[in-house]
């Protein structure tokens, strides 16, 4: 893998802004010196500051020597940091958001016309490589955009999407692992009530899971089919899988997306 041989700013560093920070690195997309981190409350970041990660307090000044930035603070946080950096920005930096619900013509309207800005809407996995990112963007130069989709390629699978699906992809993908991760959690639940004690119960919900994806991931096969191969007829499994229908499962997980991605598309006040 070729390295990225400037410099980022990622500006908002909490969760995703970390999880960004230390799947790039353990990628060796960059080393920790070419990528500055911002947050308001820097104590924080002391633990990055000594993996050999810069970090500062000051948005404008890692901004004027970055060649990427990276919008990472909340919605309702946007436009104060945007007017904080207006007057640093440089023609040929690249502008990443992974901001929910706010467009690259949002950005554009705060920053100029002639700013570059690609959406990313990533998720935690990122921190291992194993994240679902999807990108878009609206008027971006083909350069930028592969560069974009290189650099998320290096920490999981990239899908480049219409820049009107983004809060969809927002609601699968970034909320979607807390999803998977609540339903294992119910799993494990479930194994103790069966006899498990919570720690072996997890370990198994969690590597059966992973084989579930994996069986999907590998045998490009759709679920139905996978689970068609597990319910034995007069079963235990079409017993379980009914009793869960009959409560809502799937239906309880279509209309928490759809009320996810709703929610997404408004987070963000434009004034
Ligand atoms: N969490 C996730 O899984 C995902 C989140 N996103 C999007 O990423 C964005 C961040 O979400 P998330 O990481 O969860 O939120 P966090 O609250 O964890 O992170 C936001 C960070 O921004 C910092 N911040 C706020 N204002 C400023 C400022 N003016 N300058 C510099 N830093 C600032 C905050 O720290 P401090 O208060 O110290 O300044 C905080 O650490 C959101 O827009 C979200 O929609 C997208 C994909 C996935
Ligand atoms: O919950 C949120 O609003 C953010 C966006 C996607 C994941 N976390």
């Amino acid at each position: 893998m070729n390295p990225f041989k400037g410099s980022i700013a990622i500006l908002g560093s909490g969760n995703i802004g970390i999880s960004l920070a230390k799947g790039l690195i353990k990628a060796n997309y960059a080393l920790p010196g070419q990528i500055s981190l911002t947050r308001r409350n820097i104590t924080n970041l002391n633990a990055l500051a000594e993996q050999g990660f810069v970090v500062s307090a000051d948005n404008a000044a890692v901004v004027s020597i970055a060649d990427i930035v990276v919008l990472a603070v909340l919605p309702q946080q946007l436009n104060q940091l945007l007017e904080q950096i207006l007057p640093v920005i440089k023609p040929n930096q690249l502008f990443i958001s992974v901001v929910s619900g706010v467009s690259c013509a949002d950005i554009r309207t705060k920053l100029g016309e002639t700013v570059q800005v690609i959406r990313a809407m990533p998720n935690t996995a990122i921190a291992i490589g194993q994240s679902m990112t999807c990108v878009a963007t609206d008027q971006a130069d083909p350069e930028n955009i592969q560069e974009v989709i290189r650099m998320f390629e290096t920490v999981g699978a990239v899908v480049k999407i219409n820049e009107d699906l983004m809060t969809s992809a927002t609601a699968l993908c970034a909320c979607g692992i807390a999803f998977f991760l609540r339903a294992i959690r119910a799993a494990s639940q479930g194994g103790v009530e069966i006899g498990f004690h919570a720690d072996e119960a997890l370990k198994m919900a969690v590597q059966t899971a992973k084989g579930a994806a994996d069986l999907l991931l590998q045998m490009q096969s759709h679920p139905e089919q996978e689970i068609d191969k597990v319910t034995s007829p007069k079963g235990c499994t079409i017993a379980g899988l009914n009793e869960m229908e009959h409560n809502g499962f799937s239906s309880s997980l279509i209309k928490g997306i759809k009320l996810s991605a709703a929610k997404a598309g408004a987070l963000y006040t434009k004034e």
